[in-house]
């Protein structure tokens, strides 16, 4: 948040009655100021009632559809039961001025009770009826939240993990993902929620009103004096609730970021050797206290708007039993009936109040749950259609079939450029592999090496040019046809909390021992290879221990370890084409070593795209490309670059030359 809008939202609470201090200026920190958690609260804090009523509808339709599809069944009990159950309260009131016409008429009492009982009667079997509706009501309403949020959930994940890649290199896109995960999500079941509980109260209002119309029309208007200054003391409380929430928002934030640094094991040692704790504890504590001040100050503003309300409500009241004398002595309406009138009065007053709380509450709740249907349409746009193997079989559908082996891989001219970078990443890049080659691309930080690879990969599509498997070109075949013909070791791998095993064989079925306790060969020859057996065996579960920490019996693994690991994944996929980026960084020397070994003798047979800056393990490579600010600017084996006495040469020449001086 800019200072000027800080400033001018500040000014605008303190118009509408805050006295807060301004929070301590040590708070005021631009890490806190990311827009996008609560995109929202500004415009919620500008709306007024009339909007709200206005743009109600679209939001109640928005979650009556959700509702529907996340369970038909459900759906329909909840609404309809609330509203039978209104039906019920109609005729509980309606049955109430039959008991009070029998008690109130002249007679013997004996006789004037037994008169009342067939209304009594009724008005019990009315009673257990809504009674039992409205639990019925609520029961499916419980039963309809999971689902609800199962759906918002598995409908965000479902995208999420199939939009392009260069999405997620999209700032923007980052953003609305963040809100709808972190606010939209939640706002889903919510706003199902909120619209039932408008659909209860605006029920139990029209039972209450329709009850008052039919007794006399005169006494609809005397509900409306007694809900109002209790329907505005809730709003105006939740509202000032809402207010204050928002001018803490970034102290919560705040607080989060310093509770899981003072909490998360991650942080944990620096926190000691860095002496950190008195500085996050006094910060953390500021923080605190100035959250707790301006929650005192809010709960004295919450009273007293409720005190306000309660003395408005009792004014109404007097004039509400005034108004009922006047009709009653006027001969207006009988005894009986004013004296079901007051009943009704009271039930419609509690519906009417619920009623504007939740219309305030489906409405909020209502903005966020549009910014997540937004960010779900806009991900479902950015899925490439050719992203599954079922792909649709329109005019967009996969053309091309990828060959299960290839004889050689040409990148043709390739052009690419991240969403939003000013300059291309790769620049016109040609080069080819052969069936069973070993082929490097080295160059300084930057060049292009990492982005290339993942071209090849089919991670992502080149603005121009074309990487051909044979002669079918990537972008024609299904994405998932690629990705399974390619392992990857990437250079940022994932840590996955998962068993040892799975972390080698993931993406690849199950591969359990089998009865007599054997593991799967494969598995095994993978693990020797990349000498993830090694850190196997130094874990007292083996395959099955578990790589979290955060969990039970879960144990932890070095960064070389780790990086085993990651590259006996890459070789467990049968994949014709491997491409190996910076796989040795964290390893040991005689691991590096045994890799490279196993990398030199052309990884059983496979293709391999080696990106490396330890360029005496580049050596022996069938060729080698050397790229600088995303071009090739010399290819050729070890010995001819040599020969050149280009870019490469100088840094091979330097790293030799570090290792000859030791
Ligand atoms: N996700 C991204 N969004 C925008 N630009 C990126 C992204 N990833 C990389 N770049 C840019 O693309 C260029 C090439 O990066 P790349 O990672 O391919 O280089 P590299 O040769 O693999 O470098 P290194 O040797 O450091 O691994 C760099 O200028 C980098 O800043």
């Amino acid at each position: 948040m800019s200072a000027r809008r800080f400033l001018s939202r500040f000014l605008r609470l303190r118009r509408t009655g805050r006295r807060h201090k301004a929070p301590p200026s040590h708070l005021d920190l631009p890490e806190l100021s990311a827009p996008r958690w609560h995109a929202r609260d500004a415009e919620l804090a500008e709306t007024g009632m009339g909007t709200v009523a206005r743009r109600l509808p679209a939001v109640i339709v928005q979650a009556a559809g959700l509702a529907w599809r996340a369970s038909r069944v459900d759906t329909a009990a909840t609404i309809s039961l609330n509203l039978v159950a209104g039906i019920f309260t109609a005729f509980w009131l309606l049955a109430t001025t039959g008991v009070l016409t029998a008690l109130f008429s002249a007679g013997p009492t004996p006789d004037r009770v037994r008169d009342a009982l067939p209304s009594l009667a009724l008005v019990a079997v009315a009673v257990a009826l809504r009674a039992g509706l409205q639990a019925c009501a609520g029961w499916s309403q419980s039963r309809l939240d999971p689902q609800v949020q199962r759906l918002a959930e598995l409908r965000l994940y479902e995208a999420t993990t199939a939009v392009h890649l260069a999405a997620l290199d999209d700032s923007d896109f980052l953003d609305d993902l963040q809100r709808a995960k972190f606010r939209g999500l939640t706002s889903a079941a919510r706003v199902v929620q909120q619209a039932v509980d408008v659909l209860t109260g605006a029920v139990g209002m029209v039972a209450a009103a329709g009850t008052l119309g039919v007794l006399h029309p005169v006494l609809l208007p005397l509900l409306l004096l007694t809900a109002v200054p209790e329907g505005w003391a809730s709003v105006r409380s939740a509202r000032m609730r809402y207010l204050t929430m928002l001018t803490l928002v970034e102290v919560a934030r705040r607080k989060w970021i310093l509770s899981d640094l003072m909490v998360d094991r991650e942080h944990a040692a620096e926190v000691r050797s860095f002496t950190m704790r008195g500085f996050l504890l006094d910060q953390y504590d500021r923080s605190a206290a100035y959250q707790r001040s301006v929650e005192l100050d809010l709960a004295r503003r919450q009273t007293i708007a409720r005190v306000t309300g309660d003395v408005l409500k009792g004014v109404a009241m007097a004039t509400v039993y005034i108004a009922l004398g006047l009709l009653l002595w006027k001969g207006t309406v009988p005894l009986a009936v004013a004296g079901t009138a007051v009943l009704a009065i009271r039930t419609g007053q509690s519906s009417l109040v619920n009623l504007v709380y939740a219309v305030n509450q489906c409405y909020e709740e209502g903005l966020y749950f549009g910014d997540y249907l937004d960010f779900c349409a806009k991900a479902e746009d950015r899925v490439p259609r050719r992203a599954l193997p079922s792909a649709p079989s329109d005019g967009t559908k996969p053309r091309g079939r990828l060959p299960d082996a290839f004889a050689r891989i040409t990148v043709d001219d390739v052009t690419f450029t991240y969403p939003g970078a000013d300059t291309p990443s790769l620049n016109g890049i040609s080069l080819r592999l052969r069936e069973g080659e070993v082929v490097a691309l080295v160059g300084e930080n930057g060049s292009g090496k990492t982005t290339l690879a993942k071209v090849m990969a089919g991670l992502y599509d080149p603005d121009s040019g074309e990487v051909r498997w044979d002669d079918v070109p990537l972008r024609t075949v299904a994405q998932q046809d690629v990705w399974e013909r390619v392992a990857v070791i990437a250079q940022e791998y994932t840590h996955w909390p998962m068993t040892a095993r799975q972390n080698i064989t993931m993406g690849h079925g199950d591969h359990a021992p089998g009865d007599d306790g054997s593991e799967d060969p494969e598995m095994l020859a993978a693990a020797r290879a990349s000498g993830a057996d090694e850190v196997v065996d130094g874990l007292v579960r083996g395959y099955d221990t578990l790589l979290d920490r955060r969990f039970k019996d879960g144990a932890d693994l070095s960064g070389g370890q780790w990086q085993r690991l990651a590259v006996a994944r890459g070789f467990f996929r049968d994949a014709p084409l491997l491409i190996c980026d910076e796989p040795t960084a964290a390893m040991d020397a005689r691991a590096e070593h045994h890799l490279f070994e196993r990398i030199r003798t052309h990884a059983d047979g496979r293709t391999v795209l080696l990106i490396t800056h330890r360029l005496a393990s580049v050596r022996y490579a069938d060729r080698i490309y050397v790229l600088e600010h995303g071009k090739v600017i010399e290819e050729g084996d070890h010995a001819s670059l040599m020969a050149v006495d280009g870019v490469y040469a100088e840094l091979y020449s330097l790293q030799a030359a570090a290792y000859g001086a030791t």
